[in-house]
């Protein structure tokens, strides 16, 4: 399989197919830290990262959001003194699609450069 890391989003519709919950376990394997949640019947997939301080923290806040506009994908973002909680999900699809999980690999990318800190 692709590295998630290297692959782009595509534009999503309506009707995008949610990942099968074989596909998810699949991708999964590349976003170890990351776990599936089901809120209201959609499933997100949820990571908490840790930083120093807040700075840190709204740094990384940053890159995301940056990252997210660069991609037309966009997260639920929780920042707070220490940690930022990161929630990937597709709104049209009130699932998880491919994109998600290209997200979640690449916000992963964006926290090594916090994590050696
Ligand atoms: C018009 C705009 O591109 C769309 O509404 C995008 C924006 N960002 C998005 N982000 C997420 N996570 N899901 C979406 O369905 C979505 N749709």
């Amino acid at each position: 399989m692709e590295e998630l890391t290297q692959q782009k989003c595509e534009v999503c519709h309506a009707g995008a197919p949610k990942v099968t919950d074989e596909e998810a376990a699949n991708y999964q394997k590349q976003v170890p830290g990351w776990i599936i949640m089901e809120h209201d019947g959609v499933k997100r997939l949820e990571r908490v990262f840790k930083f120093k301080d807040f700075i840190s923290a709204l740094s990384f806040t940053q890159k995301v959001g940056r990252l997210a506009e660069d991609e037309g994908h966009h997260p639920a973002l929780l920042t707070e003194w220490g940690s930022v909680g990161v929630a990937w999900w597709t709104h049209k699809i009130h699932g998880l699609h491919r994109n998600d999980f290209i997200m979640a690999a690449k916000t992963d990318e964006i926290y090594k450069d916090f994590a050696a800190m």
